[in-house]
């Protein structure tokens, strides 16, 4: 349902969730007021951005923390939807200072803050376990993630005790009555404006 790829300023939206389309009348009406008013009024256009601070909602603070209490053998599972998602995910402190750039400018424009990378949530979630030492491979119909190799050295240097992780095992699981009715497939934003006219740059990306 993206318009195009990547997603520039020029791209055409295409909402998929009531938040979404509410959102469209936040940026229109800005480009409303600077059109008609003369107003100083601008939009960062900003792909999905983390920090510590993310609700636990949000599916790479679902897969951290159920990741973190699989490692400490206080949960068995991750459950999971559609794996195969691509997410365009920047850090927050970088989009804070891309919105302080924009209000730096001569003039008033629209801008994409992105990191021009996109991740699948599978990778994510591959990734993130990686980083506990806890490897898994995601296979099968369902999808499902099985532990493929446990990194001892790695464990031990969290204090995490491999004993109750088990080669084979199935951690996590995709539930496919939970997938979105109506979702994006693919974000991938297109930073080039931010990058030529604020001079931005991203300090954190997610590299695969
Ligand atoms: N929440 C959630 N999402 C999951 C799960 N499994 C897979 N996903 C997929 O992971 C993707 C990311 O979901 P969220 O982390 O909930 O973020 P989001 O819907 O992309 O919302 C973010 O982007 C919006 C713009 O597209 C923003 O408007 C919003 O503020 C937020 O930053 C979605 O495609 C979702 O289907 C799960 O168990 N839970």
């Amino acid at each position: 349902m993206v318009q195009a790829v990547p997603q520039s300023e020029t791209t055409p939206f295409y909402p998929r969730s009531p938040y979404v389309a509410a959102k469209m009348y936040a940026y229109w009406i800005t480009v409303n007021y600077r059109e008609a008013y003369d107003m100083f009024a601008c939009n960062g256009i900003l792909f999905n951005h983390k920090s510590p601070l993310r609700g636990e909602t949000f599916v790479t603070r679902i897969s951290t923390r159920a990741e973190a209490k699989i490692a400490l053998a206080l949960q068995k599972f991750l459950y999971l939807s559609n794996l195969a998602v691509q997410r365009d995910w920047g850090h927050a402190k970088d989009c804070i200072e891309a919105m302080w750039l924009i209000l730096q400018q001569e003039r008033p424009e629209d801008f994409v803050i992105a990191a021009g990378i996109t991740t699948t949530v599978r990778d994510f979630v591959r990734m993130s376990f990686a980083e506990l030492g806890i490897g898994v491979r995601f296979s099968g119909k369902d999808e499902n993630g099985v532990i493929i190799g446990l990194n001892e050295e790695l464990l031990n240097q969290y204090g995490l005790r491999s004993d109750k992780l088990f080669l084979c095992s199935t951690i996590v699981h995709v539930d496919s009555k939970c997938f979105r009715p109506a979702d994006v497939d693919l974000l991938l934003g297109d930073p080039t404006k931010s990058k030529k006219k604020l001079g931005w740059e991203p300090n954190m990306i997610l590299l695969p």
